[in-house]
């Protein structure tokens, strides 16, 4: 099997490869070790198994366990769940979606971090189906009681039961160093109980991104990269509260273009990629570099229009 059928980057417009159709999808955030991910993908093979999963070495682990059990059924992504889960699947498509031991980020002003912060139960009543469960478990008590609060007031997600030390068949690394050590550990199962949708972010893709600016003479580059990142090397702007974005500074590529290098956040998103301003002797076109194709999210879209003004402004 290629570690491309098993590491989905999802298409620019955040889709994923359409494949088995009819087989019930469940999700794992957060699967550390990925032994969890692995017992569910044997015990289901029927089922289409997707792990999600911010840290790199994690990932590498899973996939390396992945191949060596030649697991037909289990596809991992890379990135924060908050934003791949809502932005990746369909609205009514998931029958389960498990996280054991999230980070509970116990400081109130690190409390944005929590997965289940902000807009996390609109993405859960969204994705799931109508009677799909999200099973959490944590050995918090008090995160326990914050996330039963929090989905439970949700008009389309109620509490279907809460567990104190219920011995799972599948467990965790975490899970199984809780029980050793005689912790408690607490399980939520929030259910899914009527039809609801929440907007993404994604709209289009990259490729489509492109301003196109005539200028009435030849433009220097060197000139154009001062422009856009301003004389003391960085430059940066907003849109409302979520979108953030700064330009880095630039270097020419091997083909005489500028890439401006750019970092930018949608409601905590983060990504990092290029604005390519291509200069011709008719036209200037300001784009987004295809090596590094972020997803067009509306931060993401403004840089590449910020670029644009500050060249036309110049
Ligand atoms: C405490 S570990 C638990 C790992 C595993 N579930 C277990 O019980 O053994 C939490 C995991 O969640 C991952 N994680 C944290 N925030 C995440 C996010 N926003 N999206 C996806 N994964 C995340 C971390 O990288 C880490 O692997």
């Amino acid at each position: 099997m290629n570690r491309g059928d098993v590491i989905l980057r999802p298409t620019p417009e955040c889709r994923l490869p359409a494949e088995r159709e009819g087989a019930p999808r469940l999700i794992e955030i957060g699967f550390g070790n990925g032994d969890f991910l692995v017992d569910l993908a044997q015990k289901r093979p029927e089922a289409l198994v997707y792990g999600v999963e911010v840290s790199h070495m994690c990932l590498e682990k899973a996939l390396s366990r992945v191949a060596r059990l030649k697991l037909e059924n289990v596809r991992l992504l890379c990135g924060d769940a908050r934003f791949l889960v809502r932005e990746c699947f369909a609205d009514n498509s998931v029958e389960r979606i498990y996280m054991s031991f999230p980070c509970p980020w116990p400081k109130e002003r690190h409390a944005r971090r929590r997965v289940t912060s902000e807009g996390f139960s609109g993405l859960l009543a969204s994705v799931l189906k109508i009677g799909g469960v999200f099973e959490m478990a944590t050995d918090e008590g008090w995160y326990a009681d914050e996330v039963e609060r929090i989905l439970g007031a949700h008009a389309a997600l109620k509490l279907a039961e809460r567990r104190l030390n219920f011995r799972r068949d599948l467990t965790t690394k975490y899970e199984r160093k809780w029980l050793d050590m005689g912790k408690d550990i607490h399980h939520l199962y929030i259910e899914k109980t009527a039809l609801w949708s929440v907007p993404r972010m994604v709209e289009g893709s990259v490729e489509g991104m492109h301003v196109r600016i005539a200028p009435t003479v030849p433009v220097d580059l060197d000139l154009l990269d001062r422009t856009v990142t301003g004389q003391t090397g960085s430059a940066q702007g907003r849109h409302g509260e979520d979108s953030h974005w700064a330009f880095r500074g630039g270097f020419r590529a091997a083909d005489g273009t500028l890439l401006e290098e750019t970092i930018c956040t949608d409601s905590g998103y983060e990504q990092k990629f290029y604005v390519k301003i291509v200069s011709k002797p008719e036209c200037t076109l300001v784009k987004l570099d295809g090596v590094f194709a972020p997803f067009l999210t509306p931060a993401v879209r403004f840089a590449v229009e910020d670029a644009a003004r500050r060249i036309q402004a110049r």
